[in-house]
């Protein structure tokens, strides 16, 4: 670039910035569409064209400037944001603006995905409203409410609905849904488990279209409970009357064919009853327990249990973190998959493993790669989580790159462990005749993780 052209662009960024400043918004435009590259250009002490505007109060520049993408997060060299400029010099109107978060506030994290991307089971539907769990009169207003929704599980597996055509692999199950007239008998036998999971999220066009008033007038959605219990699952059909109903056998394969919606609900319920199954009596003194808080609790009915004083984690639903992580080769082209014994013939997945106490996440990947690939760890990235309901786990989905390549794997763990060229991996995800391997379910976080590094880097 010459002397002569730098001072042209220089010459042009001043003008930019001098348009905002005088709140000229025809020629600021103009000067944007000529070259868009000026939004974020600074001139004096860093300042932008936004941080000008802000200053002397040109709402409409503002406006317009962000709507073509300018960055409100950039900071001049006093450390400050259009934003704490047009508070300072009490353009409230404009603070208010800026400050807004309808934006979706993405820009907030530079550098993160804007599309991040959502995996299964992690859709919130509910809005889980847990401060109701502990009032009791709401909660039982909502049981008996026409318009609750009541779901049904036995032995963790929920009751879904089968047509003829539902019989493929490919299909979609729907969950049951009962109300409150067809459950009230079960929900008073002893071995029930009853679990509040929230009421239907205002903002979105609620799937049973109903809501009821309140004491006040106000109308409230519906509400979602979850019912678990052991009965065995021809007496509950014929309890409820459903013919086309049934409670699927595997859970690893069966949960995997809802839509993104009842899939967030059946995480969150089957977690809750797989702890409730779990941990039947006291952990910290044997004795028995009773059901709290909308079935987030389970407090120890021995008074002198040292679980009642204070705050006990053994008295709540638990969570387990599981790394899982795409290791990348040092040459950015390969990408290591394992398999487990239990792994459908020919698929490869990323490794996984359980955090340990006291571990961060960034030791646990690189401890659990190195134990079960001998591969050893350097950078670690986190991208995505998906909770696991089988029973409680949370993926923390992470890329990471290797500083080692030689293979040595844990035999108890892993059957095979190998470096897959990225070629070979894109044919895998698309599924080209005939594939060195094949990935696990798009539902799975080891599917998106390698869709992630695929995509990262790739001109496809
Ligand atoms: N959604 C997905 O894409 C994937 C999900 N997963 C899930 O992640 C879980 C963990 O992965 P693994 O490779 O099996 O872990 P891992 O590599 O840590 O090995 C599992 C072993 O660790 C021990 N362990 C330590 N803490 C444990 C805990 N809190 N609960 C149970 N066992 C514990 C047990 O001996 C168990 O056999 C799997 O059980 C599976 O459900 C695994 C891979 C893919
Ligand atoms: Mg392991
Ligand atoms: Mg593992
Ligand atoms: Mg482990
Ligand atoms: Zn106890």
């Amino acid at each position: 670039m010459t002397s002569l052209q730098l001072s042209a662009k220089e010459e042009m960024v001043e003008r930019f910035l001098d348009a905002a400043a005088q709140g000229d918004l025809t020629q600021v435009s103009m000067l944007l569409s000529h070259a868009p590259s000026l939004i974020n250009q600074t001139g004096y002490s860093g300042w932008t064209a936004l941080m000008l505007a802000a200053r002397n109060g040109h709402y409409h520049v503002v406006k317009a400037l962000l709507s073509d993408g300018c960055d409100k997060f950039s900071v001049n060299s006093s450390s400050q944001t259009a934003f704490d400029i047009a508070k300072f010099w009490g353009h409230r109107h404009i603070s208010d603006f800026l400050g807004r978060t309808d934006d979706g506030c993405q820009r907030v994290l530079p550098g993160s995905d804007l599309n991040q991307c959502e995996n299964y089971f992690s859709r919130e539907t509910l809005d889980r409203l847990s401060e109701k769990r502990t009032d009791k009169v709401w909660l039982e207003a909502r049981q008996s409410d026409p318009d609750t929704v009541y779901l049904l599980f036995s032995n963790l597996s929920p009751m879904v609905s089968s047509s003829q055509e539902d019989d493929n692999a490919g299909a979609e199950t729907k969950l049951c849904r009962f109300r409150y007239e067809a459950v009230k008998d079960l929900l008073q036998e002893p071995a029930t488990v009853l679990i509040f999971l929230g009421v239907e999220k205002r903002n979105k066009p609620s799937s049973s279209s109903s809501s009821s008033q309140t004491e006040e007038g106000v109308q409230e959605p519906p509400a979602w409970f979850a019912i678990g219990t052991d009965e065995d699952a021809a007496g509950l059909l014929k309890r409820c009357r459903e013919k086309n109903c049934s409670f699927p056998k595997s859970p690893n394969r069966d949960l995997l064919k809802f839509n993104e919606e009842e899939a967030g609900v059946v995480a969150q319920a089957r977690s809750v009853l797989a702890w409730h199954s779990r941990y039947s009596f006291c952990p910290t003194c044997g004795s028995s327990t009773k059901l709290e808080e909308g079935g987030y609790k389970r407090g120890c009915l021995n008074s002198d249990c040292r679980s009642l004083k204070g705050v006990h984690n053994t008295c709540y639903p638990r969570v387990d973190p599981v790394v899982i992580m795409l290791v990348i080769h040092p040459d950015g082209n390969q990408c290591l998959l394992g398999r487990k014994k239990i792994f459908p013939a020919g698929m490869f997945s990323c490794l996984a493993g359980f955090v340990e106490p006291g571990e961060a996440i960034e030791e646990a990947v690189r401890r659990e790669v190195e134990e079960e690939s001998g591969v050893k760890v350097g950078p670690v990235q986190y991208v995505s989580c998906q909770p696991w309901p089988m029973p409680s786990n949370i993926m923390i989905g992470c890329l990471a790159v290797a500083i080692s390549t030689d293979i040595k794997v844990d035999e108890n763990e892993i059957e095979e462990a190998r470096w897959f060229p990225r070629q070979q991996v894109i044919d895998s995800l698309l599924r080209r005749a005939p594939p060195a391997f094949t990935v696990p379910p798009r539902q799975t976080i080891a599917h998106q993780l390698i869709r992630h590094w695929i995509g990262m880097n790739s001109n496809l």
